[in-house]
């Protein structure tokens, strides 16, 4: 896995039983990640789609392993011999190699931020050397990365900057729902201030790139959410709908795209989950996140658009709350796996015919 040559003998095996390899990056290794990593692989489903190899603590994966009683054995895969995946084995490949000995459960720390950076960052490189199909991580905790000093808001920008991507962005789907996000992780007071009609073409541009390529739609009808009550009420509550949000708009249907203009927000999910929009542009994190949540926690997969490499995650974050209790829902996991492991293969078949 280390090297192009190790790798190359990896792939070789792994093609021969034609599943896509996923790394799945374990995320802060005191949350929840490690516990749903392994209630996941230890589905008959999620193995018979793909083999996992996952990024992260060898010792907490093995810890985690014995408290919740399971009948896994951790391996460790040192990067030179290529890897084995044998139900009733997880796969582990650490690139720290030694214990995190300061990392507490249910603490952020900046050893465990480190860890989750370092998971993330090895995982996109085999991504990009080939060396795996795509990428699936578990939650990390934004203030343990941040003390660790990797000042990004999450994943999405950290992928976007680690492979250069011209375009990329967070689309979270579940249940009826398909959202695309316009902002992401900001203060609300900042919102106004960071809204712009670029990146709301943007956001629209990228919503109709995964609806029609990831999901086959044809010719997606996106309903694009206003940001005030009533859609601002003509200019009464708020005029970022006229001034920002119809162009944009206007913008993406002159390019053929099927944008709505802008909807109030309280109907349009609604709408959208009873089948009169394949997909949402939402403008910031709560507006579309409480929606998709309460229709579907625990089953939604996040997947960042436009990037090079697959990359799918889970819909929850570190849930420091429970970690250790043995009640943490594997299901997001179990689905962006299962998303990442449909991706992988519609690309082989893509690249072999
Ligand atoms: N994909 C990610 O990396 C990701 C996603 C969301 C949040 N986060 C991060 O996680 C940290 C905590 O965020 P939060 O408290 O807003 O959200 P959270 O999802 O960690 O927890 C919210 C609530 O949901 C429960 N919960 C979450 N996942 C669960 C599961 N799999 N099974 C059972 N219950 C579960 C928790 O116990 C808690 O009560 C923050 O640092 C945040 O930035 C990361
Ligand atoms: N906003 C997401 C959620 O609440 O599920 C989550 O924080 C994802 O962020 P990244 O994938 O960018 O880490």
């Amino acid at each position: 896995m280390g090297s192009r040559k190790a790798s190359g003998a990896g792939r070789k095996r792994i093609r021969s039983e034609s599943k896509p390899l996923l790394g799945i990056t374990m995320g802060d290794p005191a949350g929840i990640g490690p516990e749903v990593i392994a209630k996941a692989l230890a589905q008959p489903r999620v193995r018979r789609l793909c083999l996992p190899l996952v990024i992260g603590s060898q010792s907490i994966m093995r810890q985690t392993v014995k408290r919740l009683g399971l009948r896994l054995d951790v391996v460790a895969v040192d990067g030179h011999g290529g890897a084995a995946f044998r139900a009733g084995q997880i796969s582990v490949l650490d690139p720290a190699e030694q214990p995190l000995s300061r990392v507490k459960p249910g603490v952020a720390s900046s050893e465990g931020g480190a860890a989750s950076v370092a998971f993330i960052k090895k995982g996109v490189r085999l991504a990009q050397l080939g060396c795996i199909d795509g990428i699936v991580t578990a939650p990390i905790n934004k203030e343990a990365i941040n003390m660790a000093g990797c000042h990004f808001p999450g994943h999405t920008e950290l992928l976007a900057d680690l492979t250069k991507a011209k375009e990329s962005g967070m689309m979270i789907v579940g249940g009826p729902l398909k959202i695309m996000f316009v902002t992401t992780h900001l203060a609300i007071k900042d919102l106004p201030a960071q809204l712009t009609r670029p990146k709301i073409e943007k956001g629209i541009r990228l919503a109709h790139m995964a609806l029609t390529r990831l999901f086959g739609f044809k010719r997606p009808r996106i309903g694009v959410a206003a940001l005030n009550p009533h859609a601002g009420e003509h200019g009464l509550f708020g005029d970022e709908e006229g001034r920002l949000v119809l162009p944009a708009a206007r913008a993406a249907r002159a390019k053929g795209i099927l944008a709505s203009d802008p909807l109030p927000a309280d109907t349009l999910f609604g709408k959208a989950a009873r089948g009169e929009y394949d997909g949402v542009v939402a403008l910031y994190h709560d507006q579309g996140l409480i929606p998709l949540k309460l229709v579907a926690f625990g089953t939604c997969v996040n997947l960042t658009v436009g990037l090079p490499i697959i990359r799918t995650s889970v819909d929850h974050g570190t849930a420091f709350d429970i970690v250790g209790k043995g009640v943490a829902d594997p299901g997001s996991l179990v689905e962006a796996i299962v998303l990442a492991a449909g991706l992988a293969a519609r690309r082989q078949r893509a690249q072999t015919t």
